[in-house]
């Protein structure tokens, strides 16, 4: 039976290596990427593996598959149809001829040892809540709590969901632990801005308990944030189909007469965006956009746009209009206000809590440069991401169906009663009514949509008629052709 590489079973880190090869490692790597959905999830089609670092974090862990496990931090980089985009893997490596391991957790077999993804193993993530909670090292990374933090350490840690873009631990009922996929080097929004606003004093973000982080080019980047965990919290999303699918279920009552009806909850979800916008410009302060920063705008807008339109060939034909409500934007644009934003802001982010909305995963657009997600931009793209949403959520009953026009006034009833209502909470606290940029907030729910049909057109093909509607109705009633 072969047995990991440890020689020391004293001490995380070292030089000593754990696993099998470099070119073993990423020979597994190769086949096992594009089945996480982190990875594969944002369209990116693997074509080589590179390994830039492997950082020993413990050694002979109890494991109950395997015998003794020995964990490791693997820095990678990929070369994708978008570039080279860096990753971070915690690989456990134990003996390949023990009990099974959990099915979800194997990454493949490699000289005897099998390697796992060592954060679905609960010994792993015990002993990563406990440096936090002490604040002390783990191999080169660094473990710290918040100063006010309440850690409760004998939580054990289970990892949730499929669809996410990173990997999150829950540990009981007390605290969830974001380990960051896609690593940029330095300060990742998502953690820079819980603590901003923490600070500031918001009740509409997670209160953060500690942070991770670790060498990557040099700089200190994060690669892990550990916040409080709100037990019996609900999606925004997941509320929204449920009201959607209750008033689909009665022919004759309209949004507002049926039980699931979500009006009042989205007023509070606006007036919760509009204090979280409120913080964000108190913390990082705001701008006046300028001209040439205006047209860069608009030209990247357009630009983006255009490459769309290769993409998903439905866009094409609309493509002239698309590029007409950019314009018309530009002229009513001059002086538009800019600040720290979401950036990436929809139902799926927001979460109902027993006391009120939070807003969460403020890490921004994935898919853009961490200098663009920590830029100042308009409020009103979160906006127009949250009236994108709601006419999602009201319209996804509608794929596949069999057209029913009934369901299909039903729909559009429901997207405009929420997203009325969202705006009027948005209005409540600001004092601005967003609806009142009307050729700016349409070009960015237009901009949003563009992307949508793209993302659709690669993940959810079915699902493309929604945003591609969208792009129609919004092209002729604001464009000029
Ligand atoms: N503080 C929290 N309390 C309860 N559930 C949470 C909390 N933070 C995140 N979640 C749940 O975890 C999921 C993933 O969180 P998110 O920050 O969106 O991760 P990702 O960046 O992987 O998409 C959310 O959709 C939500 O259901
Ligand atoms: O994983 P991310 O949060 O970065 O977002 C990607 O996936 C989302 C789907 O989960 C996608 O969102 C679109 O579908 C949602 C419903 O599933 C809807 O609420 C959003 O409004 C809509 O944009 C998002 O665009 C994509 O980047």
């Amino acid at each position: 039976m072969s047995s990991p590489r440890s020689e020391d079973t004293a001490a995380p880190g070292g030089t000593t290596p754990v696993g099998a090869t470099d070119a073993e490692l990423a020979a597994l790597l190769t086949g096992w990427l594009p089945t996480q959905r982190w990875f594969s999830g944002k369209g990116e089609t693997l074509t080589g593996v590179g390994l830039q670092a492997r950082n020993v974090l413990a050694r002979a862990l109890p494991s109950a598959t395997g015998g003794p496990l020995d964990v490791e931090q693997v820095l990678i980089e990929v070369d994708t149809a978008h570039g080279a985009l860096r990753y971070q893997l915690w690989v456990g490596w134990h003996s390949a001829d023990g009990p099974e391991a959990h099915l979800a957790a194997v990454i493949g077999e490699a000289g005897g040892l099998q390697a796992v993804d060592a954060l679905h193993n609960p010994a792993v993530t015990s002993l990563v809540l406990q440096h936090i909670a002490q604040g002390t090292d783990l191999g080169p990374l660094r473990c710290r709590p918040e100063p006010d933090a309440e850690i409760d350490v004998e939580a054990n840690g289970f990892v949730i969901g499929a669809e996410q873009s990173n990997t999150s631990v829950v540990f009981g009922n007390s605290a969830i632990l974001k380990v960051f996929r896609r690593l940029e080097p330095g300060s990742n929004p998502d953690a820079e801005v819980h603590r901003a606003l923490h600070r500031a004093g918001s009740t509409h973000v997670a209160v953060p308990l500690g942070e991770i982080t670790g060498p990557l080019d040099g700089q200190d980047t994060t690669m892990g944030l550990l916040t409080r965990f709100y037990a019996n919290s609900a999606e925004g999303w997941s509320m929204a189909v449920s009201s959607v699918r209750d008033l689909m279920a009665e022919g004759d009552l309209r949004a507002d007469e049926v039980g699931g009806d979500l009006a009042a909850e989205s007023y509070r979800l606006g007036e919760a965006v509009a204090a979280v916008h409120a913080d964000l410009a108190g913390a990082f302060g705001t701008q006046t956009a300028d001209n040439a920063e205006l047209r860069r705008t608009l030209d990247t807008m357009a630009g983006e746009a255009r490459r769309a339109a290769e993409q998903a060939p439905s866009l094409a034909p609309l493509l002239p209009g698309i590029l007409d409500v950019f314009a018309l934007a530009g002229e009513h644009a001059a002086g538009m206000n800019l600040q720290r934003i979401h950036g990436d802001l929809h139902l799926g982010q927001t979460l109902r809590t027993l006391t009120g909305w939070l807003i969460i995963d403020f890490e921004g657009e994935p898919s853009k440069s961490l200098e663009h997600r920590r830029a100042l931009h308009s409020p009103l793209k979160d906006v127009a991401g949250m009236l994108r949403s709601y006419d999602y959520a009201g319209h996804q009953p509608l794929v596949g169906a069999r057209p029913d026009a009934q369901h299909a006034y039903r729909a559009a009833e429901w997207t405009a009663r929420n997203s009325t209502a969202f705006c009027d909470g948005y209005t409540a606290v600001l004092g601005y009514d967003p609806r009142q940029a009307g050729a700016v907030l349409r070009a960015f729910e237009l901009e949003k949509a563009v992307y949508e049909v793209v993302y659709e057109h690669g993940h959810r093909p079915s699902w493309e008629a929604i945003p591609l509607q969208a792009v129609n109705r919004l092209v002729h009633a604001g464009g000029k052709s």
